[in-house]
């Protein structure tokens, strides 16, 4: 475990390291406080330009089962797709320099995701495109509904996979070897569940 300061009340706030081999994974439960996470969803809900994208699969264009968004200086393939940037607005400017306090690590880009209902989802995946570098650090917020946020090794079958709640205004950091031992993923749920919005700040080469 490590500690850190945020820049807004020098209040001391702890991250936890998570004991998971090949991994190096940090999660603060409430990162920001509930009046703040309030704020923050409300902002993002109206700001951000939330947009229906598509995914091809077996000749087939389905849509995403989530809305998505791309903010920040550089434009980004994700999932097949290229993202093309939208500015920075304020909002996320404040959030980046948030998480960049408490991680000690610099973004130059963020991926937006909406999840509207419990039908919405994220299947298993690893950040590891090539534009994010050999060992990227991926600094996670989330607001609104919790969800559950599962974790498995790809190839290590005595490790039993992994769940966290991911809470209204919590921070999950992801460094290290974790993209290239473990997938993780946003499974639907058929428990009733607020929307939720999550963001993932990320720094994209080239
Ligand atoms: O919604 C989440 O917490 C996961 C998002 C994620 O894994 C991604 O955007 O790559
Ligand atoms: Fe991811």
């Amino acid at each position: 475990m490590f500690f850190y300061q945020t820049l807004s009340d020098k209040q001391i706030t702890s991250l936890q390291k998570l004991t998971l081999p090949d991994a190096e994974v940090y999660f603060a439960p409430q990162f920001f406080s509930l009046e703040e996470s309030d704020a923050f969803f409300q902002e993002l809900d109206q700001r951000i330009n939330w947009q229906q994208e598509h995914i091809r699969m077996f000749g087939k264009k389905l849509p995403m089962p989530r809305l998505t968004a791309w903010y920040g200086d550089k434009g980004y393939t994700y999932s097949g797709l290229y993202n093309a940037p939208q500015p920075w607005l304020p909002v996320l400017l404040e959030l980046k320099e948030r998480v960049e306090q408490a991680s000690g690590k610099s973004y130059n880009s963020v991926l937006l995701n909406f999840y509207r209902s419990g039908n919405d989802s994220m299947g298993w995946h690893s950040d590891d495109e090539a534009e994010l570098g050999e060992e990227p650090a991926i600094a996670s917020l989330s607001f609104g509904g919790e969800r559950r946020f599962g974790l498995k090794h790809r190839t290590r079958k005595d490790l039993k996979p992994v769940s966290i709640t991911l809470t209204h205004g919590s921070l999950l950091l992801m460094q290290g070897p974790t993209q290239h031992h473990w997938l993780h993923h946003i499974p639907k749920t058929k428990r009733p569940v607020q929307p939720r919005i999550n963001l993932t700040f990320r720094n994209v080469r080239g």
